[in-house]
């Protein structure tokens, strides 16, 4: 079963164009072109070191961080070139934020990992105020019942399914634009999986979420769209309904029937 959503193709996220990305003499990114519809979940799927990862870095220039890495190209949000030299990074981290494969609260209390950030760039003031935020980020991401008579508990102090949702927590609270995920349920159970793919279809309404994931059926439920990476190279890029039933290379083909990967 796929999902089958209506999606606006001219309200567009971030677009990607002829973009190149080495790691040294290693080109990890080839002349990748590609369209994030608003609004939506888009998978990145393929096989191990197709790039996927990279990619997703390149989105909030988190590769930045990698002294080795060395990026050619345009990703343009909202008019602006993401890549370019005078880009305020921290700003595009605001509206990009990230939530990553292992959950990693901040060694603080649950409302903390949630306040924290926003008090950091002014975007809340006295405690009433950081406590409404709180309360709603954390509702947002599905956890407030579990965590609200104990918000001043560490947030380590949660199961990973929790402190995975509590990371979404923390990367909604900055009410971002897009949120990146990188394989965020590979290292949870059936059920907090399950939990985390009912809230990213949930949240794509208020925000447009990448996700890379190598869980096929994970990307068949949730994406509307979905990118077939090979070897630093977009091979297929449909609806995830087009590219799961009919997708047009042999490569896609194999890879979703799990005749490789
Ligand atoms: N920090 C790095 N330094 C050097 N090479 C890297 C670095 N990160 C990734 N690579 C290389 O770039 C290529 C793409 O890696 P990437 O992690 O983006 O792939 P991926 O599709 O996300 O893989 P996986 O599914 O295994 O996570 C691989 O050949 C990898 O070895």
């Amino acid at each position: 079963m796929t999902r089958n959503t209506k999606v606006d193709h001219d309200s567009i996220s971030l677009s990607a164009s002829d973009l190149n990305l080495w790691y040294g003499d290693h080109q990890a990114l080839k002349s990748l072109s590609m369209k994030v519809y608003a609004n939506t979940v888009t998978a990145l799927i393929g096989p191990s070191g197709c790039g996927k990862s990279t990619f997703l870095r390149c989105l909030n220039r988190m590769n930045d961080l990698i002294p080795s890495a060395r990026v050619e190209g345009n990703i343009e949000m909202d008019g602006r070139n993401v890549n370019s030299k005078d880009m305020d990074v921290v700003a595009l981290r605001r509206r990009v934020g990230m939530v990553f494969q292992n959950p990693n609260p901040f060694p603080k209390s649950i409302f903390e990992n949630v306040a924290y950030a926003p008090r950091m760039h002014d975007i809340v003031g006295g405690r009433a105020e950081q406590e409404e935020l709180v309360e709603k980020a954390l509702r947002d991401a599905g956890l407030w019942d579990e965590v609200k008579d104990k918000l001043h508990q560490p947030g380590t102090s949660l199961s990973g399914g929790q402190q995975q949702r509590l990371c979404i927590a923390r990367a909604v609270a900055l009410r971002p634009d897009v949120i990146l995920m990188d394989e965020p349920t590979s290292a949870l159970d059936p059920i907090s999986t399950a939990t985390i793919e009912d809230l990213m279809v949930r949240l794509r309404e208020e925000f447009t979420i990448v996700v890379v994931t190598h869980n096929m059926q994970q990307a068949a439920r949730v994406a509307d769209y979905t990118s077939f990476f090979h070897l630093g190279e977009i091979i297929e890029y449909n609806d995830t309904t087009t590219l799961f039933e009919k997708p047009a290379t042999r490569k896609a083909e194999d890879y979703i029937t799990g005749r490789y990967g």
